[in-house]
Order: C-alpha cells, then sequence, then structure tokens
C-alpha cells in the first residue's frame, strides 16, 4: 500500500493542543520508512495517525492511498501495529504495553493470535517463526520476570509476528529497537526489512539508531520541534540533502546524529547552503529553515503527482 500525505495536522480534542502543525511525506510499498524527530516533536502522534488510532484527535490534510484521496481510518484493520514497549526486561513496566502472553510458548502466542483473530482460516506461522528467527526457540515459554523466558529481541519479534499473523498491508511500530543491545536491534530491523520486502509497507519509530541500523531503511522522515516535516526521502539522499544547505558529516560521526542534531539546532554550517534561498539563511532557526526549504520540494512533488 502507498500512503501520500500532506499537510497532515493533528489537534487534541480534549485540549485544544496542536501535536502536529504539518507533516508531509510517504510511505511507500514493500519499503521500510523511519521516522525520526527530537523528543516531544510528534513522532508517536504521527504513526497513530497514519495507523488511523488518532481517535483522540482531530486530523486534517491530505492523504492519497494507492494514489486516490482517501481516509487513513478505513484502513486500520488492515494494519498491524507494536506498542512501544517499556524496557523489556524492567519488572515495573513488563507487559505494559508488548501483547504476547507470558505464560505460552513463542509458538502457541503465534498460534493462539491466528486463531482469535482469523478463526476461519489457515496461519502461515511456521513461515513467521522462520521470518522472525525465532524457529529455534519456538517450543520455550516467553516468560516475564518471575519465569525467565526468551530474549528481549526474540520477545519484540513474538510481538511483530502476532501483528503479522493477520498479514497485514501495512506495519507500524513504535520504537522497536527500544531497550535491545545493538545486535539484536539489528536482527529486529533486518526482520522488518525483510517483511516490507513481502509487500507489506513497513513504518517504524527509531531512536538514536546506529548508522549501520539506519541505513537499513530505506527511507526517512524526520521531523523537526512543532511537529513538521524536517526531510522526507530516501536515507541515501539525506547527508547530501544537509550538506546542500551547508552542513557537514565530520568523518567518525554518526550521520543519523548529526540529522538529529541540525534539527534540533545543535549543528552550526560549515558552509554556505547552495541548494537554500539566501533569505532562509540568518532568518529562521536551521530546523525551520530546513523545515521550509523542504516543504517547498516536497510540495512541487506532490502538487505534480496530483495534477
Ligand atoms: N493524548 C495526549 N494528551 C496530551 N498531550 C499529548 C497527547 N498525545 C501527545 N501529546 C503531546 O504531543 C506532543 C508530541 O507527543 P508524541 O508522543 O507524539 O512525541 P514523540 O516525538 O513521540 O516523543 P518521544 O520521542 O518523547 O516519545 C508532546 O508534547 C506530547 O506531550
Amino acid at each position: 500500500m502507498h500512503i501520500e500525505f500532506d499537510s497532515l495536522r493533528v489537534v487534541l480534542r480534549a485540549t485544544g493542543k496542536r501535536v502536529l502543525a504539518g507533516v508531509t511525506g510517504q510511505l511507500r510499498p514493500a519499503k521500510l520508512t523511519a521516522i525520526m524527530g527530537p523528543s516531544g516533536a510528534g513522532k508517536t502522534t504521527l504513526l497513530n495517525t497514519l495507523a488511523g488510532k488518532m481517535g483522540n484527535g482531530k486530523v486534517t490534510g491530505r492523504v492519497r492511498i494507492n494514489g486516490r484521496p482517501d481516509r487513513l481510518e478505513r484502513y486500520r484493520n488492515i494494519s498491524g501495529f507494536v506498542p512501544q514497549a517499556c524496557h523489556l526486561h524492567n519488572a515495573a513496566c513488563y507487559n505494559a504495553d508488548d501483547i504476547v502472553h507470558a505464560s505460552l510458548t513463542v509458538e502457541e502466542n503465534l498460534l493462539f493470535s491466528a486463531r482469535y483473530r482469523l478463526p476461519a482460516t489457515t496461519s502461515h506461522a511456521e513461515h513467521l517463526l522462520s521470518v522472525l528467527l525465532l524457529s529455534g526457540v519456538r517450543h520455550e515459554l516467553v516468560g516475564d520476570t518471575e519465569v525467565r523466558g526468551i530474549s528481549g529481541g526474540q520477545r519484540k519479534g513474538v510481538n511483530i509476528g502476532i501483528e503479522l499473523v493477520t498479514d497485514p498491508a501495512l506495519l507500524f511500530l513504535d520504537e522497536p529497537t527500544s531497550g535491545l543491545d545493538s545486535t539484536s536491534s539489528k536482527l529486529v530491523v533486518a526482520t522488518l526489512q525483510q517483511v516490507s520486502r513481502m509487500g507489506v509497507t513497513v513504518a517504524a519509530v527509531v531512536h538514536q539508531p546506529s548508522y549501520e541500523i539506519f541505513a537499513m531503511f530505506d527511507d526517512l522522515l524526520l521531523l523537526c520541534e512543532g511537529g513538521r516535516t524536517a526531510f522526507y526521502g530516501g536515507v541515501t539522499s539525506v547527508q547530501g540533502y544537509f550538506e546542500g544547505l551547508g552542513y557537514s558529516v565530520p568523518v567518525h560521526a554518526n550521520p543519523a546524529d548529526i540529522f538529529m542534531d541540525i534539527v534540533a539546532g545543535l549543528a552550526a554550517r560549515s558552509k554556505q547552503p547552495s541548494m537554500g534561498s539566501a533569505h532562509v539563511q540568518g532568518t529562521m532557526s536551521p530546523s525551520r529553515a530546513i523545515f521550509a526549504q523542504h516543504a517547498a520540494e516536497v510540495w512541487s512533488t506532490f502538487s505534480a503527482l496530483l495534477a
């Protein structure tokens, strides 16, 4: 499924607080999109909005699904959503958000989800166990703080599998690597890449990815403070984009960290922008300048698509 969105805005119904102020981008079919941005920029809100789950907010903006104007809520039932789990081995929030059953085995969790959600169909749990690298622990209890079970990364895999048994067209994940070590994080993101290649449109909020993990994503939607798009495009084009605005990525730095510093206004330009207009420089914060520059580009692409 291909979702294009332009100027998405969200205002909370209860308080009138505006949490997204103009987010433009796409989720491309069979691609893995990273959603990044500073804390409070609206990443989780955007994920919920794209998943059609923003019932507590008024959502406005243009949305096209598979090329036609549409509403995101209509696709809620064919979306999988893996919520952010608190630190997986932190007793205080064990099971707070994740959706696994501690007293079932890995395989039983997938079969239970399949039977519960797809009573009349046969599941492809066997295939999923293999995609999720869980075949070796299929008969192990998932466990909890009382009963030691599988690892945090494997537990995240079970959470993902529980959503995948219904064959969703879209899969949304909120910080799937949080609380995991770097090897487990890599395995989780590699799994998501494989899931996307099976034809699923996958979007995940990611926090401080290593460059290796960042490079596993196809596209990046970078938000800046205030809930606006700072950059949307392929992960291979983001460095060139910021270099064109006069920023450089030091040789030994993690580019993903530098992009975050830029949108947070913490990075200084090392040279004059070659693609920005002169009036932008010095009159706006870096994040505003980037937004202004990029919004114009995204909008012209979007207008061309709509024409
Ligand atoms: N239901 C809600 N009620 C009140 N405020 C909310 C609600 N949902 C979101 N917000 C506010 O909207 C802003 C964006 O929140 P959101 O959780 O989407 O940001 P985020 O980028 O995911 O943050 P983090 O990286 O810290 O998780 C924050 O200021 C948050 O307090």
